[in-house]
C-alpha cells in the first residue's frame, strides 16, 4: 500500500493502454488480476485483521479483482461472504468467480458485515447505479466499521471528479497501479477516504503528478537578503490583501519584501513606500506580485499594464485577473503566474466541459502562463502540459485571505530564481503545510506565520 504524494494521475483510458502494454509483453488479463486480487487480500487482510469481511462483486473486471480476493482471503483462514449484483461478463471474472467455491449471495438479500469491500465497479463504470442497488450499496457501507473501495468507490466516475450515483464516503480506497483523477478531483475526492496504491505490475505514464513536498534548499553562507529573493509586492484599494500577501512572502523566506502601497500596521521588517512605475524596474526583484486588493478602476489597470511592462517574474491574483486578457499575458517574454478561484478562472477562460486538470491546462497553453487553479483540488499546469495536484490540505483554509497567502507565498519562492512551475508547486505545498499544522478555525494572518514553520520543515 504505497502513498499517492509525488505519483502519477492516470486517466482510465490511459490505465487501458498500461494494460495494453503489458499484455503485449506477455501479460494475459488473468494473470493481471490474480496479481491486483492478491494485492488486495493482503491490504484488505493488514486493515480488517480477523473482523467478518462481505466482498461486493460487480459484472466487469473490477467485480474479478472481488473474486480473487475473496478466495484468497478465504484461503488465509478469514471469514469471507461474496454478494454479486449481476452474473460476470468478462472471460477473466468469470474465471475468478469459477475459483470461488463458497455460495454467492444475491445482492439484494446480503446481511451487512463489519468489513465492506467494494468491488462492484471501477474505472469501467458507465451509468449511474439503479436505485434499488445505490441504496442497498449505501446501507451495507454505512453500516460497515470498515469500508473499502477497489479502484474507485462504486458510482463516481474515473476522470472527471464527478459522482454518478449516490455514493457513501468510503475509510480507504485502493487504487490499483495508479491513482486516478477522481481519487484528488472534487466532489468524488471526498468519497474515497484515505487513498493507497497497489502495485499491480502494469508501470504507467502520464505528465500529471500529485503534488508532493518540494526539495527547497535553505540558504547558505554566502546569501544575503537580495540573493535570498527579493518581492515588490503592488498595493491598492484593499490594502489589507497586499499586506497579508507580503506577510506571507516574508515569512515563506523571502529576503526582501517591499510593498508599494499601505503598510499600516504591518510588520517593521516590510519595507514600504507609496507606489510609483519606476519602482518596478528594480533588478532586484526576483518576483512582482499583482492583484490582492488591487481595485478593479482605471488606477488598478494602470498599476497593473506597469507590472506588465516589466521584464520581472509575475504573479498575478485576485482583481488583476479581472483586469487582463489572457493573450496579453501571451506576449510577455518574463515568466507570469496566474492563481484564479473557480470564479476568477471561468472569468477569465470561460466554462469549460473538461475536467479540472484539463482545464487548467487549457489555460495554460492559452496563456503561456503557469496557472494554479485552485480549490479543494488546487491544480498547477504548465503549457507544455505539466500538472500536479495537491490533496485538500485543509477545510479550514475557506477563509478570507488565505488566496492573498497562497499569491505572497508562491512570490516568494519564485523570487529565488526557481522554474515557475516548481515555485508555482512549492507555493502550494508550503501554503497547504501551514494550514495542516494550524488545524481548525485558523485566519489568514495565522496562516502567513505558520508559514516559517512549514518552510523549516523541509
Ligand atoms: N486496468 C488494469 O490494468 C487492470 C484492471 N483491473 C480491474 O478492472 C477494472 C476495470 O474493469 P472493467 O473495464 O471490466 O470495468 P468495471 O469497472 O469492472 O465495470 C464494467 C462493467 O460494468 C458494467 N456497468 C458499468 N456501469 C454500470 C452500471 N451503472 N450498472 C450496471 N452495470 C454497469 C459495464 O457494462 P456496459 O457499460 O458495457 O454496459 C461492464 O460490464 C479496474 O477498475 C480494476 O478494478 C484489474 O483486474 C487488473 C488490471
Ligand atoms: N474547502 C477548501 N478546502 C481546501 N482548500 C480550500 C478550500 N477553500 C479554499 N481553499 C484554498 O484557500 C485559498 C482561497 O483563496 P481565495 O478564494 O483566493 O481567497 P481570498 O481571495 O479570500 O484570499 C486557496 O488557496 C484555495 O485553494
Ligand atoms: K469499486
Amino acid at each position: 500500500m504505497m502513498p499517492v504524494d509525488g505519483r502519477s494521475i492516470v486517466t482510465a483510458d490511459e490505465m487501458r493502454a498500461a494494460e495494453d502494454v503489458a499484455i503485449a509483453g506477455g501479460a494475459t488479463v488473468e494473470s493481471l488480476m490474480d496479481r491486483a486480487g492478491r494485492e488486495i487480500a493482503t491490504a484488505v487482510r493488514r486493515l480488517a485483521g480477523a473482523s467478518p469481511i462481505l466482498i461486493l462483486c460487480g459484472p466487469g473486471n473490477n467485480g474479478g479483482d472481488g473474486y480473487v480476493a475473496a478466495r484468497l482471503l478465504k484461503e488465509a483462514g478469514l471469514d469471507v461472504r461474496v454478494a454479486a449484483l449481476s452474473e460476470p461478463r468478462t472471460e477473466a471474472s468469470r474465471a475468478a468467480r469459477h475459483r470461488w467455491s463458497a455460495a454467492v449471495e444475491p445482492f439484494a438479500e446480503a446481511a451487512p458485515a463489519p468489513i465492506i469491500v467494494d468491488a462492484l465497479f471501477g474505472i469501467g463504470l458507465s451509468r449511474p447505479l439503479e436505485t434499488g442497488a445505490a441504496t442497498k450499496f449505501a446501507e451495507l457501507v454505512e453500516t460497515a466499521t470498515l469500508s473499502i473501495a477497489i479502484d474507485l468507490p462504486s458510482g463516481i466516475s474515473s476522470d472527471d471528479g464527478c459522482i454518478l450515483a449516490e455514493v457513501p464516503s468510503f475509510d480507504v480506497t485502493l487504487a490499483l497501479g495508479a491513482v486516478k483523477p477522481s481519487h484528488l478531483l472534487q466532489p468524488a475526492a471526498n468519497l474515497c477516504g484515505k487513498v493507497r496504491i497497489l502495485d499491480i505490475g502494469v508501470p504507467t505514464r502520464s505528465r500529471a503528478r500529485v503534488l508532493d513536498r518540494p526539495a527547497l534548499t535553505p540558504p547558505g553562507p554566502e546569501a544575503h537578503k537580495f540573493t535570498r529573493g527579493m518581492v515588490a509586492v503592488i498595493g491598492g484599494a484593499m490594502p489589507g490583501a497586499a499586506r497579508l500577501a507580503s506577510l506571507a512572502a516574508m515569512h515563506a523566506g523571502a529576503g526582501y519584501v517591499l510593498l508599494l502601497g499601505d503598510a499600516q500596521g504591518a510588520p517593521d521588517a516590510i519595507v514600504h513606500k507609496p507606489f510609483y512605475p519606476e519602482a518596478l524596474s528594480d533588478v532586484r526583484i526576483g518576483a512582482l506580485l499583482v492583484g490582492p486588493g488591487l481595485g478593479r478602476d482605471a488606477e488598478a489597470q494602470a498599476k497593473l499594464d506597469a507590472a506588465l511592462a516589466t521584464d520581472r517574474p509575475l504573479v498575478i491574483d485576485g482583481d488583476a485577473l479581472h483586469l487582463i486578457d489572457p493573450d496579453a499575458i501571451k506576449r510577455r517574454s518574463a515568466p507570469v503566474i496566474l492563481t484564479p478561484h473557480g470564479g476568477e478562472f471561468t472569468g477569465m477562460f470561460g466554462r469549460s466541459d473538461a475536467n479540472k486538470i484539463d482545464a487548467a491546462r487549457q489555460a495554460a497553453v492559452r496563456s503561456g502562463a503557469i496557472v494554479v487553479f485552485k480549490g479543494a483540488d488546487t491544480v498547477i499546469a504548465a503549457p507544455d502540459k505539466r500538472a500536479t495536484v495537491s490533496r485538500s490540505a485543509s477545510v479550514w483554509l475557506s477563509t478570507a485571505g488565505t488566496g492573498d497567502v497562497l499569491a505572497g507565498t508562491i512570490a516568494a519562492v519564485l523570487s529565488t530564481g526557481i522554474e515557475p512551475y516548481d515555485a508555482a508547486s512549492a507555493g502550494v505545498w508550503l501554503h497547504g503545510d501551514a494550514a495542516r499544522r494550524l488545524g481548525p478555525a485558523f485566519v489568514a494572518d495565522d496562516l502567513a506565520r505558520a508559514l516559517t514553520a512549514a518552510r523549516a520543515s523541509l
